[in-house]
């Protein structure tokens, strides 16, 4: 059980999912918890309404008195958002960001004071419980700190520690990474109309193939590789199918796909500093 009061700036579907994970894991009370957006009313009260939570449109309020505070808004707005608590906000209180591709310096730069800031990439995932987050201290941040943040985010899924200079590889990784797999998914869905198949059978049964390939993948020390090479047999059906793949070169453009949102992340920050 967490003791302090955390303040949600930003009130989306990633701090949907922090907000009812650390509910459900009974890691706060709603009491301690407090959320503000930039406007939409509509939303806060809904997130009252479904976990109890305190919400105020008045930033001054909702962060003034909390000892942490989870910065939940789009990189986009980081600046505007940053600037509306800057005057309200100490070097007591500990900052956890869940925002892509901004570095803790930059965060520090526009609280303007030395506070603890923890860098964290979770993944919509937690809205199940299964997010895999990755967290990386800034300066200032004690064991503790980074001890409480850990035990929030363990609410929504596993929790690695990491080097801040990993963190832009790893968004690619665990933050964006989902898209990817949905991406694939609907590919192979696409092709249920085509295959004359019925298509709520054909996902049902998508879905458990997907899920017994992770199962397998997780319980065995055997590579992918290995584990392809024992699905296709010479001349037969995935054999045929891995070699459209091959030709294709789908490999390199997946690799090239996380890539480039590794690049992108590490770009973000530097477009922020570069329109100061
Ligand atoms: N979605 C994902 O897969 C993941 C996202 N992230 C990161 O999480 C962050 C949030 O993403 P997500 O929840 O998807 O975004 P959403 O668009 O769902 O939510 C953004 C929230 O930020 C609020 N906001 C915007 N500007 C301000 C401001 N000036 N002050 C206070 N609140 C503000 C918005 O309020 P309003 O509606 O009133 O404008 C809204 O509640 C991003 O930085 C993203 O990089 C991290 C991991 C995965
Ligand atoms: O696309 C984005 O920028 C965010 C970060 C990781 C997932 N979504």
């Amino acid at each position: 059980m967490i003791k302090q009061k955390v303040a949600f700036l930003g009130a989306g579907s990633m701090a949907e999912a922090i907000i009812s994970g650390l509910l459900s894991n009974k890691k706060l009370t709603p009491e301690q918890i407090y959320v503000t957006n930039r406007q939409n009313k509509a939303r806060l009260s809904e997130l009252k309404e479904l976990y109890g939570v305190h919400v105020n449109t008045n930033h001054e309020q909702i962060v003034k008195s909390a000892d942490i505070i989870i910065l939940a808004m789009k990189p986009a707005g980081v600046k505007e958002a940053v600037a509306s608590i800057r005057s309200f906000t100490s070097e007591n209180q500990l900052f956890i960001s869940v925002l892509a591709g901004i570095t803790t310096e930059y965060l520090s730069y526009l609280l303007g004071h030395n506070a603890p800031i923890i860098r964290t990439m979770p993944n919509t995932s937690a809205s199940v419980g299964s997010s895999a987050t990755v967290i990386s201290p800034g300066a200032y941040v004690h064991d503790a700190q980074l001890q409480i943040a850990a035990s929030m985010f363990e609410s929504i899924g596993i929790v690695k520690h990491v080097k801040e200079t990993d963190l832009d590889s790893l968004t690619a990784i665990v933050g964006s990474g989902p898209a990817y797999m949905y991406y694939l998914f609907e590919a192979m869905t696409n092709t249920l109309k085509e295959l004359e198949l019925d298509e709520q059978l054909g996902e049902e049964l998508l879905l458990e193939m997907m899920q017994g390939s992770i199962n397998l993948l997780k319980a065995t020390s055997d590579s992918p590789r290995t584990l392809y090479e024992s699905v296709r047999s010479p001349g037969g059906t995935t054999e045929a199918g891995l070699q459209v793949l091959a030709n294709d070169d789908v490999q390199r453009t997946i690799s090239t796909c996380i890539l480039r949102a590794a690049a992108r992340s590490k770009e973000i920050t530097k477009e922020k500093i570069n329109n100061t």
